[in-house]
């Protein structure tokens, strides 16, 4: 076997393998599939509304809602089933005027939860590369770059 060149994931988390039979699981499947995606996100948000600084954007948030567009949108993200029907990140996030600093906490608690899941480096490292690839779409666009 050579190296496996390993970037399923890579710009905007819609990308999936052809159809994942031949030769590597999806992340999604890796990781135990939508049980331990929704355990994952109910753990996510625990930590995002135990967080002073991030609990504010929640207080009028139907969270069971946002819990479930989490989960369908994680999924994609590893390589899982299509299901997600939200909005785009764009749409949902820009009214929101979130700066740099508010997506970067978010970003952590979601790599944190999932490192203490005992989720392998690999698949960290994919969605890390999301998150990067996503942040334009979330951080208000007026808000400066870096500070
Ligand atoms: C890091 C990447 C992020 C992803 C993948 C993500 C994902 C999502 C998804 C899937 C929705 C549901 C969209 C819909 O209802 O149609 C949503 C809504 C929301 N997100 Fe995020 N989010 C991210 C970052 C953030 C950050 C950084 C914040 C705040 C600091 C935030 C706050 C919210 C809020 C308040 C809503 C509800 C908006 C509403 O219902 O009007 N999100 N997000």
């Amino acid at each position: 076997m050579t190296e496996p060149e390993d970037s399923a994931v890579s710009s905007g988390g819609a990308s999936t393998p052809s159809n994942g039979s031949a030769a590597r699981p999806s992340h999604y499947a890796r990781i135990g599939g939508a049980e331990s995606v929704k355990a994952a996100v109910g753990l996510f948000y625990d930590r995002v509304l135990a967080d002073a600084e991030l609990a504010p954007y929640f207080s009028a948030i139907n969270m069971e809602e946002q819990r479930r567009h989490m989960v369908l949108m994680l999924t994609v993200v590893l390589g899982g089933p299509n299901n997600y029907a939200g909005r785009g990140l764009a749409e949902a996030h820009q009214p929101l005027d979130i700066p740099d600093e508010h997506f970067a906490r978010v970003g952590a608690h979601l790599l944190d939860t999932l490192t203490e899941l005992g989720v392998p480096a690999d698949i960290l490292d994919d969605v890390r590369a999301t998150l990067v690839s996503v942040r334009d779409q979330v951080v208000s666009s007026g808000s400066s770059a870096g500070v």
